[in-house]
């Protein structure tokens, strides 16, 4: 047994406080004895207790146990992490669960074995020490989304295609679906991960983002998994992996088609069973999440030519939310580029109102491979170069700017395919709306119907 730990014995029988300190203090760090049950409170303000082993009757009630429920609510509401073991002469089944439920974690009979009792602290020093792990990572996890959810949580769209996925993170949110979010880099996959958290019902409880393309594949089990101290060379502590420290919230799993075949099988087996074995372990542990994952990566393609696992793809897609690429929704570009506009005119101290019409058809013509995001920095870059009070096209370096041009450079000058190509241009701008196509182009609705029988479109 290590010697790490602080135990505190809450019994009227000095007799067994003096027996049960003698046979513990060998194996832990310290051991507190107290007789009087009222001085709990005080005993776990002045000192954090890793184990408390707690008679369940004090002298006033001789068998019924009620003190000790009694004292078990108090210390849990002093400390909802509290590991407690009841001490009782009168054990049978019906008092250990009923014990159990009530939030104890395990219970030691008198007369006392030593080694039953040696087992027992040590096995719920253990799940102490393991729950103060899976709590220190979830601090840190909630810190670092607390920072990314900051800035830019509003979540912009009113392209037909953003009303199609608005709609349905309304619909799966408020269940425990498995999510797909498919889409480019950029297009506001974790926007939407981290939308369907706050509207489900472990909205409460922890959001996990894991980058699957970020970890090397030979640290995947023990990122995901966790690992045992000396699980290998490197293991110094033990550590939860992501999915338990997910566990009661949601698992947002990114990049999911960077998976190699074998770390596939190896989370289709946990998803499966909803349990997970740290490195080094040998027993599992439960896990309750809701997954969501997201790739940009054609899966189904990557399913056909035998790089991604059907069974798995099945288990992670229950509900798929596909996000359109920037470029097919143009009518959100002036609302995103106002909404980073403020933003950044904010951070940076400078009075822009807006971004002229000439930067903005720009804009709107620009092919934004890296999608929102590239509109972001574009707009950052912009608010930082003006000089007067408005975004000017020559504020804007967009990346391979002749890119925003390529649909409009032709292979012909045949007057007619010219015609045919920029008709269609405009009709995937307006997704089909004749009216808006006809007014971009100049036309009444009437002669861009000739026109567009004229060409088959
Ligand atoms: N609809 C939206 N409204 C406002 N901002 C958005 C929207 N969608 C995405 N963004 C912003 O665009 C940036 C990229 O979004 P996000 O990281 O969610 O994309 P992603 O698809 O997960 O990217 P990657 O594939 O590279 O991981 C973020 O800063 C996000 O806040």
């Amino acid at each position: 047994m290590s010697k790490h730990g602080n135990i505190l014995i809450v019994d009227d029988n000095e007799d067994i406080l003096f027996s049960l300190k003698l046979l513990l203090k060998h194996h832990v760090n310290h051991v507190e004895i107290e007789p009087n049950p009222d001085n709990i409170p005080d005993l776990m303000q002045e000192r954090d207790y890793d184990v408390i082993l707690l008679d369940m009757n004090f002298s006033q009630d001789a068998s019924s146990g009620q003190e000790g429920y009694y004292w078990l609510e108090k210390i849990l509401k002093i400390d909802p992490q509290a590991v407690v073991v009841f001490i009782t002469a009168y054990g049978n089944t019906d008092k250990a669960v009923q014990a159990i439920k009530a939030g104890a974690t395990d219970f030691i009979l008198k007369p006392f074995q030593n080694e039953k009792i040696i087992a027992t602290v040590n096995s719920s020093l253990r799940l102490r020490f393991s729950q103060e792990e899976v709590s220190t990572e979830r601090n840190r996890t909630r810190e670092l989304s607390a920072a990314t959810d900051q800035p830019f949580k509003d979540f912009i769209g009113v392209a037909p295609k953003m009303k199609q996925v608005f709609s349905t993170i309304n619909k799966v949110a408020g269940t425990d679906a498995s999510v797909l979010i498919t889409g480019e880099n950029g297009t506001g996959k974790e926007v939407v991960a981290r939308s369907l958290h706050r509207n489900s019902t472990r909205k409460d409880s922890i959001f996990v983002n894991v980058d699957l393309g970020a970890i090397p594949d030979t640290l995947f089990e023990s990122e995901l998994f966790g690992h045992e101290k000396g699980a290998f060379t490197d293991a110094k502590d033990a550590k939860p992996g992501r999915f338990e420290v997910a566990s009661g919230g949601t698992l947002f799993l990114d990049e999911i088609g960077n998976l190699t075949l074998p770390l596939q099988a190896k989370l289709l087996t946990a998803i499966e069973r909803r349990q997970v074995k740290r490195l080094g372990a040998k027993t599992p542990k439960d896990i309750d999440i809701r997954l969501i994952c997201a790739t940009n990566a054609s899966i189904y393609d990557m399913v056909d030519n035998g790089e991604f696992r059907q069974d798995l793809l099945y288990r992670i897609n229950t509900v798929e939310i596909e996000l359109p690429p920037l470029r097919e929704r143009i009518e959100d570009i002036p609302l995103l580029a106002d909404h980073y506009l403020k933003i950044f005119g904010k951070k940076y101290k400078k009075r822009i109102r807006k971004v002229s019409a000439a930067a903005m058809k720009e804009l709107e013509m620009y092919s934004w491979p890296g999608n929102i995001r590239e509109l972001q920095h574009a707009i950052e870059r912009a608010v930082i170069m003006a000089e007067g009070t408005m975004l000017e096209p020559d504020d804007f370096v967009l990346y391979n700017k002749s890119k925003a041009k390529s649909d409009m450079e032709f292979d012909t000058f045949d007057l007619d395919e010219v015609e045919k190509k920029v008709i269609k241009k405009v009709l995937d701008k307006t997704h089909g709306n004749i009216s808006h196509a006809a007014r971009e182009l100049g036309l009444t609705r009437t002669s861009l119907y000739r026109r567009m029988e004229k060409h088959g479109l």
